[in-house]
Formats: structure tokens, sequence, C-alpha cells
């Protein structure tokens, strides 16, 4: 049988007396976009970099298309984009991805790359003078440009602008589309949702939650709208089928939930709107939706900042 693209069991990676990550196992499979969620700090960057061998782990297993991540053999056949460039400062751009490029048997061509990525312009900048955001680009360029079966992707779409974060998603649509495996990390729960197959939440270095956008968010819907602050939900919930629930969060945003057999139907959204109407509060942005997966995010890795 083929392995997965990545097979983590029990991952431990400590610095000093910090234990960053803390028995993570996952797998990633192959053709498939895996995206790694989690708040600052919860060790995404550890695993990725793991992964591509430049960590050592302090325990557990690792396999990255079947092998361990140390092999130099995995060099051609694994993309890598680095939070922080890994690119020399003086470096021009375009001469930058020709040199890449050459370490490959079959690169996809450096000047389509540049254009794809609206980079034509710069491909004589030195890397140092680009914006934060073109630089980030040539470094998603430098992974994809070998072909790779799989790339790893931290944080691919940080900083960019609109523009080019569509550019950075289309690119990987295409890589997923051509079958190659792709792991990435985001703090964007909106890209997650859009690219991936598989999300998995990681936090304090374990894993928290994992399946695909829909299997986290739930098929469930709950009705929402904003108003002001400290709106008495216990009375509202009187009125309310058995088995609903309303929250406030954050202040001045509401959230009511049907009953699990019934969810949020007409009665419901009735009921909500006349006690609005009969306490003079105005409903704003009401809507009826399924949870987003920033709530999933929210409800399982909390509110505290890290
Ligand atoms: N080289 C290092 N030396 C000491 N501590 C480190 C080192 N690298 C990471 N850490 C610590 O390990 C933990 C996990 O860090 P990591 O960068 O893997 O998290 P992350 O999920 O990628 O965070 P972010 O979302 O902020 O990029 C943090 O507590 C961090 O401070």
């Amino acid at each position: 049988m083929e392995s997965a693209a990545v097979e983590i069991d029990g991952l431990v990676k400590r610095y000093g007396r910090t234990t960053a990550i803390d028995g993570l196992t996952l797998t990633a499979r192959r053709g498939e976009v895996t995206a790694i969620l989690g708040p600052n700090g919860a060790g995404k960057t550890s695993t990725i970099e793991i992964c591509e061998g430049f960590r050592q782990a302090d325990g557990g297993v690792v396999r990255v298309l079947g092998l361990d991540p140390a092999r130099p053999e995995l060099r051609a056949r694994v993309g890598v984009m680095l939070q922080a460039g890994g690119v020399p400062p003086a470096a021009r751009a375009g001469e930058w991805l020709r040199l890449v490029s050459r370490f490959y048997a079959r690169p996809l061509d450096p000047a389509a790359l540049l254009d794809r990525l609206g980079l034509t312009g710069h491909a004589r900048t030195p890397y140092r003078r680009l914006s934060g955001g073109q630089q980030q680009r040539i470094s998603l360029a430098a992974a994809v440009i070998g072909r790779p079966e799989l790339v790893f992707l931290d944080e691919p779409s940080a900083g960019l602008d609109p523009q080019a974060r569509h550019a950075c998603w289309d690119l990987v649509g295409d890589l997923r589309r051509a079958g190659v495996s792709v792991v990435l990390t985001t703090h964007h729960m909106d890209e997650a949702e859009k690219l991936a197959d598989h999300v998995v939440i990681i936090d304090r270095g374990r894993v928290v939650a994992e399946g695909s956008p829909a299997t986290l968010t739930g098929a469930e819907r709950q009705l929402r709208f904003r108003a002001r602050p400290g709106l008495n939900l216990d009375e509202l919930l009187t009125g309310l089928p058995d088995g609903s629930a309303a929250k406030e969060s954050p202040a001045g945003h509401y959230i009511i939930e049907g009953p699990a057999s019934a969810g949020v139907g007409p009665e419901l959204l009735a009921t909500v709107t006349a006690w609005c109407a009969a306490e003079g509060v105005t409903a704003d942005d009401l809507s009826i939706e399924r949870r987003t997966l920033e709530d999933v995010f929210l409800e399982l890795t909390g509110r505290e900042l890290r």
C-alpha cells in the first residue's frame, strides 16, 4: 500500500523546559491539502520543520512519503516554503528562481511562475528590496518550482494583499488538481475552509480536533444577530423550545441554537424576532448560518491571547 504523504505518531519536541509538541499524531493523505491550524505557539512550525528535516524530534515517529525526514532523496521530491524566506538577501528574484530550478529534473518555467505570481516586474530586484508580500511569493515559487510530490507551506498567505492571496490560493488549487500533496499552516480560517480537504487543529502541541471543514463545522445552523450588549438571554430562552441555547459572544453578538432534533426553524426565528420587537431591540445582520471554522477554532482553543 502506498504510504501517506506525512505520518506523525506521538511526536514530542522540547526546547529546554518548554514542551512545544506533546505527543502529536496526525496523517496527511496523498493528493490532499491538509491544513494545520492552532493559536500562536501551538507547535505548528516546529511540527512542519521536523517533517522538513530541519529540526530533530525528541520522541515519536515521523515519516514523509514513507521515509525518515532526514533522508537526502526527499530533497528532490518535497517542496518547502519557510516562514522566514530562506533566500540570500542580495539574490535577484528571477536569478534565484532560475538557480533553484536547476536542482530539479523537470522544473516549472521560472519566468512563467514569476508571471503567475505577479512578480515579472520585480525579476531583477534583489530579494532584500522586495516588499514582505513579494518576498513571500518568491518563497512560494521556490517551493513549487521543482514539481514536488509534497509541498510544505508555512503560513503561505501571511502578509499578502488580497490579490496575491488569491493568486496563492489558485496555485495551491492547481497543485491539488495535479495530485500534489500539500501540508500548510495558516491563521486564516477562511483559507483553511476554502483550500483544505483535511483540517487538523492543534493546541499546546496536541491535536484537539480534525476532519474535513464540513465535518468540523457540522450541519446544524445557528441564528445570529447583532444588538446592544447585555440582552437578557435567560428570558429569551424561556420562550424557545426545550434544548435551545443562546449565548452572547463577543459582546453584542448573539448566537441562538435550536434543539438538536429541530435546529433553527421558522418558529424559532419568529419567536426570537417577536421577542426582540417586544424588547425594543433592533437585531442587525440577522442570519441563519452554519458554524464557521473560526467558531469551532475559538470554542476549542479559547479566546485568551497566547
Ligand atoms: N528555537 C526555539 N527555542 C525555544 N523555544 C522555541 C523555539 N522554537 C519554538 N519555540 C517555542 O515552542 C513553542 C511552539 O512554537 P512554534 O513556532 O512551533 O509554534 P507555532 O504554532 O508555529 O506558532 P505561530 O503561530 O506563532 O507561528 C512556542 O512556545 C515557542 O516559543
